[in-house]
């Protein structure tokens, strides 16, 4: 069953609460019987019903158990079709982006200094030669 694959336009016909599916990270999901369970309300659920959820399953930052319980409601794969929405980006891509930008400019501002530091002490070096 989980080798099934479903279009998008499969997938936006389950989006009702007793026929729920949820595509993540290219996965198809059935969410129907954990609706009721879920600590985030039912309410989301709905809401992303039927449509690609991973930029909003990652944002919530969901645990490994979490994980397992997606594993479990699996039915198969999401196949793209053109023009089909693309895959949302997903929050910690973003974030490590950052991050790198972040670490780049710091790697540069360090560069910067050290060499300041070096002219410095040449100069210095110059000076008491003299
Ligand atoms: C079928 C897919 C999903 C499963 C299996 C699932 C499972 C869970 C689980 C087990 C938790 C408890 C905390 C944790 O273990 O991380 C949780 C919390 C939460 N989920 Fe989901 N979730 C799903 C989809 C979503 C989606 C699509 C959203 C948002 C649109 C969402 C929003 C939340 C929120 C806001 C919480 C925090 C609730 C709180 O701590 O008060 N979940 N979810």
């Amino acid at each position: 069953m989980a080798d099934m694959e479903f279009t998008y336009s499969d997938v936006s016909e389950h989006n009702t609460k007793k026929d729920l599916y949820i595509v993540i990270h290219d996965k198809v999901y059935n969410a129907s019987s954990f609706i009721d369970e879920h600590p985030g309300g039912e309410e989301v659920l709905l809401d992303v019903g039927g449509q690609d959820s991973t930029e909003a399953f990652e944002d919530v930052g969901h645990s490994d158990e979490a994980r397992e319980i997606l594993d479990g409601l699996l039915v198969g794969k999401l196949k793209r079709k053109e023009g089909d929405p693309k895959p949302k980006a997903y929050s910690s891509t973003s974030t490590t982006t950052a991050t790198a930008d972040g670490a780049t400019s710091g790697v540069a501002l360090y560069a910067v200094i050290l060499v300041g530091a070096v002219l410095a002490f040449g100069a210095y070096k110059y000076m008491g030669a003299q």
